[in-house]
């Protein structure tokens, strides 16, 4: 029962109102009507479950079913939709057929209600809080390094020659095939600022750059190329790096595991691919299961708990405030019996 309070004086409090602070949020990418968007409630259950402060996003192409759309608002999610954005007329074969709807992601950069965003594929679980990337200096473009020594890359120079910007040193880069690869980051997380004028410029310039076998993530490492700052693999542990470069990675470190290795979504996982049947991998998907399985991480019971929380807290956290405001004389309060 809430404390009887009668004022004896009223407590005039003027004050200009506060500028509010910056708009965050991470921004995932949803098409289709297939099972990703198991990947997208598993996100947003993994950022819960780390307490992050900031809402998730959900850029949804117009196939997205409404029954989709209707699981992740009920998850909490901020569903906003997108036109499909499409590479110039070509004859690319993309590393996978279905990279070419990846360039709709492209749209993210018009969200400029958010001061800053931090961009997660839908087959990414974030592990441990790391909001604190927001913080990172404005005006750059923060990503974590690929790796080119899946299949995937067989039709690169670097698949061909054994190069890896992993390992730089286990075969250098002939000067007879020009100058080293720029350093090369995974579009599967990254963090940048959105902005009309840069997302004019990345669809104008779409236009005039032939698309090649990694899509938008190609085409992201052209444009980002100046301004583009490596951060840790902690921070996107692309799975092929566990048997690729192990010596690159700590697991037990790993606060985003990306699940983009081939028979690697935790969804669809039946651990017949290659590489599959180890056994970090099946922790890595049985991790993934628990917390898309954890119903109180579900949105409408973590916000019951959290209001249940409040509600004791109203009982006990006003009481030292309303006393010394009592005391000043301004508020008396006869405190409510104890429900003890
Ligand atoms: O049918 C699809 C394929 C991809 N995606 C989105 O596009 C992202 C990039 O595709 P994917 O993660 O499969 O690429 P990978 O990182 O495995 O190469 C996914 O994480 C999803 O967010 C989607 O929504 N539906
Ligand atoms: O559309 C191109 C995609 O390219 C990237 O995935 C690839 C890349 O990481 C390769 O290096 C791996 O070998 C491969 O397994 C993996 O799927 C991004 O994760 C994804 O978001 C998206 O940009
Ligand atoms: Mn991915």
């Amino acid at each position: 029962m809430a404390p009887n309070i009668t004022s004896t004086k009223a407590v005039k409090i003027t004050a200009k109102a506060p500028t509010p602070p910056p708009k965050r949020a991470y921004v995932t990418f949803l098409a289709g009507n297939g099972d990703y968007v198991m990947g997208v409630v598993g996100l947003a259950k993994g950022l819960r479950k780390v307490k992050s402060k900031y809402p998730l996003v959900v850029a949804t192409l117009p196939d997205v079913p409404e029954d989709h759309r209707k699981i992740l608002v009920d998850q909490g999610c901020i569903v906003k939709e997108i036109e499909p954005v499409y590479p110039p007329e070509n004859q690319t074969q993309f590393a996978m057929a279905y990279y070419v709807i990846n360039y709709s992601k492209l749209r993210i950069w018009e969200f400029v209600e958010y001061s800053k965003l931090i961009y997660l594929d839908g087959d990414i679980l974030v592990f441990d809080n790391i909001d604190h990337l927001f913080d990172m200096e404005d005006g750059y473009f923060y990503a974590v390094m690929d790796c080119f020594c899946e299949k995937t890359w067989s039709h690169t120079p670097q698949y061909k020659i054994g190069y890896c910007q992993q390992c730089p040193d286990k075969v250098q880069w002939p000067s007879q095939l020009g100058p080293k690869p720029p350093l090369y980051f995974n579009a599967g997380m990254f963090v940048y600022e959105p902005s009309l004028s840069v997302y004019d410029d990345l669809l104008s310039t779409l236009k005039v750059i032939a698309p090649t076998p990694f899509a938008e993530q190609d085409y992201l490492n052209i444009f980002f190329r100046d301004i583009y700052r490596p951060i840790p693999p902690i921070y996107n542990l692309v799975m092929a790096m566990l048997w690729r470069h192990p010596e690159n990675i700590e697991l037990e470190k790993a606060k985003v595991v990306h699940y983009c290795a081939a028979g690697s979504k935790p969804w669809r996982y039946t651990g017949k691919e290659e590489n599959m049947d180890r056994e970090d991998i099946k922790t890595l998907v049985t991790k993934w299961r628990d917390i898309y399985n954890d119903e109180s991480l579900d949105y409408r019971n973590a916000v019951a708990s959290v209001e249940e929380e409040a509600d004791e807290d109203e009982q006990t956290g006003l009481q030292p405030f309303l006393a010394a405001l009592s005391e000043a004389g301004v508020v008396h309060y006869t405190s409510a019996p104890s429900a003890a």
